[in-house]
């Protein structure tokens, strides 16, 4: 295939890009890849979050904005998409696109089309991380968009339990094929284990145990880290905020260790 098929797409002031995937749908890919960037965003890195997910957009709903439309401006006599802005980090979304209640019917071409036109036609600024919420599953999108866009790595998001597993191990190959070749900066393994109110130092393995890190271990990278199924994460998303505006602390140093983990393996980057 002719290599200007899959020419990248420029964003001069954007440092890294890392997309956040999953093989299965409703991991918590997208839980994962708002609060990281606003995790990034409190440590004073600038930070942008793209709901790459066209077929089932959550980002404006889960800041909040799913009412808000990004304004545009004109820049050496183009126009530009100017990112909403929520807790400090720029979003964007084709959710912003559409109707409510809606869903896309767009076919692949299309699709990727649609995609590389948000990220090329965007006033970006100068970003530090560009966080994408990937769709999930290793179709043509994906594999459009990994070819277009220039990517840091990639971050994988599983539960424990082995029919995730197995998917998250396809999305995990299908960055490292060998004409991709992107790197995976970790895994992050969600819904890891519950601790009733009830037995504060109990840990209930629901979906299994050690299956990030078996993961992790396969590709040869990091388990980045492991985030509870704590009610209160649902709740924050519903409520358009963030974990940051919730009690359970165990959450937040869960993430905060994950975007130190990702500021060290990308610092060079910056
Ligand atoms: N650790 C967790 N504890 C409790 N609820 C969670 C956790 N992680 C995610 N959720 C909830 O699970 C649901 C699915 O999460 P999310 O939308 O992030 O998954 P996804 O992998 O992005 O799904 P999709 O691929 O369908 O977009 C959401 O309601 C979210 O609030």
């Amino acid at each position: 295939m002719s290599s200007a098929l899959f020419e990248k797409i420029e964003m001069p002031g954007v440092k890294n890009i890392i997309v956040v995937a999953s093989g299965k749908g409703g991991v918590g890919k997208s839980t994962v890849a708002a609060n990281l960037a606003v995790s990034l965003t409190r440590q004073g890195l600038t930070t942008a979050l793209v709901d790459a997910d066209l077929y089932g957009p959550s980002i404006p709903m889960m800041f909040g904005v799913q009412n808000q439309k990004p304004s545009g401006i004109v820049t050496d006599g183009k126009e530009k998409i100017l990112p909403v802005e929520k807790f400090g980090v720029k979003l964007l979304s084709i959710g912003f696109y559409m109707p409510a209640g809606q869903s896309l019917i767009w076919r692949g071409p299309m699709a990727s089309n649609g995609l590389t036109q948000l990220f090329r036609d965007t006033e970006w600024g100068e970003i530090d991380y560009m966080i994408v919420d990937f769709p999930p599953g290793t179709g043509d999108i994906q594999l459009t968009t990994i070819q277009k866009l220039n990517l840091t790595g990639a971050i994988i998001v599983t539960t424990p339990q082995e029919i995730a597993l197995s998917d998250a191990r396809k999305a995990a190959a299908m960055f490292t094929k060998p004409d991709l070749n992107v790197p995976i900066l970790g895994v992050v393994e969600n819904m890891s284990w519950f601790t009733p109110v009830s037995h504060p130092d109990e840990k209930y393995f629901i979906f299994g145990k050690g299956g990030g890190e078996k993961l992790a271990r396969e590709f040869n990278t990091p388990l980045l880290g492991q985030i509870p199924l704590v009610l209160e994460i649902g709740d924050v998303s519903d409520r358009g905020t963030t974990i940051y505006n919730q009690p359970d602390k165990e959450v937040i140093k869960a993430f905060d260790n994950i975007s130190n983990a990702i500021y060290e393996l990308t610092e060079v980057r910056l």
